[in-house]
């Protein structure tokens, strides 16, 4: 039921005019600007709740949905009217429980801190890592241990921990789809800065939509949630596959079109504008990092469709060969995990003055399956591959970059990657390597 108020609806808060600080100063706290639909919903709780106390839910739905009787449209407008004629932070308590609004957006409440905690060496953040246990959270983690100190980076996820991980630091079971438990977890953990890494990435994604729109998006709300209420910093990152066939290619730039065709970019899309607007709504210190496939050694890649960059080098010291999934000539923006977790922690890091965008692309090196295995053959000279290629995979790569320009990253905040396609092979077949000859000495 869309109200229109110029008033509000063309005062976008900028970064600059935050944090505000309520006039009443009612707890001391700033508050949120509320959306006008929230005020007047508020409003109606408050200054209506005697005369609706005894309507239903389903009741108090339909009217809000079907508003086009006109005494409904008028009382709305006069509460709405009274509501913006008082104090801007809607920081009275509403009448009304916020469930009975049933499927009405969850309200950030009205004693939320919008300001994002300050970090200083003698105070570490303390970290939260949703989605931890996949492909790049258990590095993550032990990366921000070192920088933080162990007790203050809990890695957390739906799936049970393994021994070593288990025994690393701290973990906790964490489903991102339970709002209850994830605001649990970071109120009594005292959470400040929050990594969200669950996701289910491009090929697992298409081959089960609903799940990935839940996770990907549903669960996006709710940290978005949490982390507005409780005044985290947080981290989502994003990827190549948030750009599509009619987006620039080589390279991609920052700001383009972005028409992904897989679920998994949409969401990523998605992702990356409701942290925008939550910055600039709600002050929410949102920073995201738009990252190539990531190429790790310890870790098995989670379904996606650069998987292959990482399996080669597990096959080519185990077997010698290996099938490739893509075609030979498939070219896509790549990067070694230690550059991706580095970038990570120096976007967190970084001033929020030299931001000046909340997602940037970083890039490290770019290649296609036929010149990674020219690359490894200099090191394994017997080495094979043949190609099978899956339709769904190949689609996917086909429309996304075949390179990164990630200049604002370098100028903004000094990103540097370290690893190029050499220095990544070498990386790589030296840990399988000595993996192997362990595996052969026991
Ligand atoms: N690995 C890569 O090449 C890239 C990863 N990214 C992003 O980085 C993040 C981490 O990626 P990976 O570690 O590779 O992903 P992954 O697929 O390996 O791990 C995702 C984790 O999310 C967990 N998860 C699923 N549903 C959950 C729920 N309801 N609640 C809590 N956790 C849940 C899974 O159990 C899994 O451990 C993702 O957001 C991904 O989109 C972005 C670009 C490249
Ligand atoms: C590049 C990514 O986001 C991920 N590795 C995938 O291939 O889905």
């Amino acid at each position: 039921m869309p109200l229109s108020c110029p008033d509000t609806d063309n005062a976008m808060p900028s970064p600059a005019s935050r944090p505000r600080r309520c006039p009443r100063r009612c707890a001391g706290n700033s508050h949120a600007p509320l959306a006008l639909h929230e005020l007047s919903k508020r409003s109606l709780c408050r200054g209506f709740s005697d005369e609706i106390s005894d309507i239903n839910q389903e009741d108090f739905e339909i009217v809000w949905v079907s508003a086009a009787s006109m005494p409904v449209v008028r009382m709305l407008r006069e509460v709405a009217g009274r509501m913006l004629q008082g104090p801007a932070c809607g920081c009275r308590t509403p009448a009304l429980p916020c469930r009975f609004l049933g499927t009405s957006p969850r309200q950030i409440p009205a004693d939320a801190n919008f300001h994002s905690t300050s970090f200083s060496e003698a105070d570490p953040p303390r970290v939260l890592i949703t989605g931890g246990l996949g492909q790049l959270g258990v590095g993550l983690a032990s990366f921000l241990r070192k920088r933080f100190g162990k007790d203050n980076v809990i890695l957390s996820d739906i799936r049970k921990p393994p021994e070593h991980v288990f025994l690393s630091g701290p973990f906790i079971y964490s489903d991102i789809l339970d709002y209850k438990n994830l605001r649990e977890t970071v109120v009594n953990n005292r959470v400040t800065w929050l990594f969200h890494y669950s996701a289910l990435l491009s090929a697992v994604g298409e081959a089960n939509v609903s799940l990935a729109r839940a996770v990907n998006i549903t669960g996006l709300h709710n940290v978005l949630d949490v982390a507005a209420e409780h005044g985290l910093r947080l981290f989502v990152p994003s990827t190549i596959g948030a750009f599509g066939p009619t987006s620039p290619r080589n390279p991609a730039p920052d700001l383009c079109i972005q028409r992904p065709r897989t679920i998994y970019g949409v969401s990523k899309v998605h992702a990356e504008l409701m942290g925008e607007y939550y910055y600039y709504r709600y002050g929410l210190d949102f920073r995201c990092l738009r990252y190539p496939g990531i190429i790790s050694a310890d870790s098995q890649p989670g379904g996606g469709t650069t998987d292959y960059a990482v399996q080669i080098f597990h096959s080519a010291v185990k077997n010698g060969r290996f099938e490739c999934n893509l075609e030979p000539g498939t070219r896509l923006p790549m990067m070694y995990i230690d550059d991706c977790l580095r970038a990570t922690l120096e976007v967190m890091e970084a001033p929020a003055e030299s931001l000046s965008m909340r997602t940037y692309n970083i890039n490290a090196m770019s290649f296609t399956p036929a010149e990674l295995a020219q690359e490894v053959l200099k090191h394994i000279p017997e080495f094979q591959i043949t190609y099978n290629v899956d339709s769904v995979r190949q689609a996917i790569a086909d429309s996304w970059p075949m390179n990164f320009d990630d200049s604002n990253a370098r100028k903004d905040w000094g990103w540097k990657h370290d690893f190029d396609l050499p220095e990544l092979v070498t990386t790589m077949l030296n840990f399988h390597g000595s993996e192997s000859r362990i595996a052969q000495a026991n």
